[in-house]
């Protein structure tokens, strides 16, 4: 038997919540049509320059997640305020701190690696749906302060390695990992880590070269550069879906009292008390 799902006190997913098995919604595509994204068994890397809109999507995710009976929240806020919203809700909230950050990193590979063997047990590849285990959300804003910023050089590689190592192989056991930067650049996103993420959001950025380092080489000389989006184009972004080609969208914006209103409703929620 996989791990007991944490939030679950009503033993399963009412009508008036959301399971993270259903498709994340992100904005509009610049057609018109709406982003739905499958996050389950995928992850996402959102970067851009500073005010471009990172946070903005950022917390349309975490909403989701937030209002889904079958997920943990596990927030990394290096910013300590722009997660901050969402703190009660979560299981793990690590503030700018990687000493904490290194210990909760290395609990989440443990869980992953029981997770694997117990998968592994009963013969299964990966969990899904019915398993009454709660599917973990790692949320990093802003990733170069835990892998450039703070700490020596020792703790940043080790933060680095352990990261990846959940991008590659946390998917299946039902470990997503959100990350945002505001430094696009091949220092904070090596192509090895940046190519392990199957959803990339690129939003303005001020080089051909930095759209690159998110989307991937060759795009921007293709025509899908986040340099040409203007800088009054908040929240504008190109979307690149694994084996796809990047479109451009425009993210939903939630102010912080749509936000204040989500988390009240998100506690009554976890709490059972809103059963449809
Ligand atoms: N989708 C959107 N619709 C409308 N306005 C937006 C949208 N996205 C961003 N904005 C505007 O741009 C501002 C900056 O956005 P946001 O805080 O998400 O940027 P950021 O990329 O996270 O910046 P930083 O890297 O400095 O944290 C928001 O406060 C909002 O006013």
């Amino acid at each position: 038997m996989l791990t007991r799902r944490k939030n679950s006190k009503r033993g399963g997913a009412s009508a008036a919540d959301l399971s993270i098995y259903d498709p994340v919604h992100l904005g509009i595509f610049e057609d018109g049509h709406h982003v739905d994204i499958e996050l389950i068994y995928r992850n996402i890397l959102m970067a851009g320059e500073p005010g471009a809109g990172k946070s903005v999507a950022l917390n349309n995710v975490v909403a989701h997640g937030a209002l889904c009976s079958d997920v943990s929240l596990w927030l990394f806020d290096g910013k300590q305020v722009e997660l901050g919203l969402w703190r009660e809700l979560s299981d793990v909230f690590v503030g700018p701190d990687i000493a904490t950050a290194l210990v909760r990193l290395e609990e989440l590979q443990a869980e992953m690696n029981r997770r694997y063997d117990e998968l592994d047990r009963v013969r299964r590849r990966k969990i899904d749906r019915k398993d009454p285990v709660d599917v973990i959300m790692l949320v990093l804003d802003e990733l170069a302060l835990f892998s450039a910023t703070m700490g020596g050089k020792d703790e940043q590689e080790a933060f680095v390695r352990l990261l990846r190592d959940l991008v590659a192989r946390g998917r299946a056991a039902g470990v997503i990992v959100v990350a945002a930067t505001q430094r696009p650049s091949a220092d904070i996103i090596p192509t090895s880590l940046r190519d392990l993420f199957g959803y990339r959001l690129a939003f303005r950025c001020t080089t051909d070269s930095s759209s690159d380092i998110i989307l991937g080489r060759g795009w921007a000389t293709g025509g899908y550069n986040a340099a040409t989006i203007a800088p009054e184009e908040r929240g504008v972004g190109l979307l690149l879906a694994e084996g796809g080609i990047p479109r451009r969208m425009k993210s939903a914006y939630l102010s912080d009292d749509e936000i204040y209103a989500l988390v009240d409703y998100a506690r009554k929620l976890r709490a059972g008390r809103i059963v449809a």
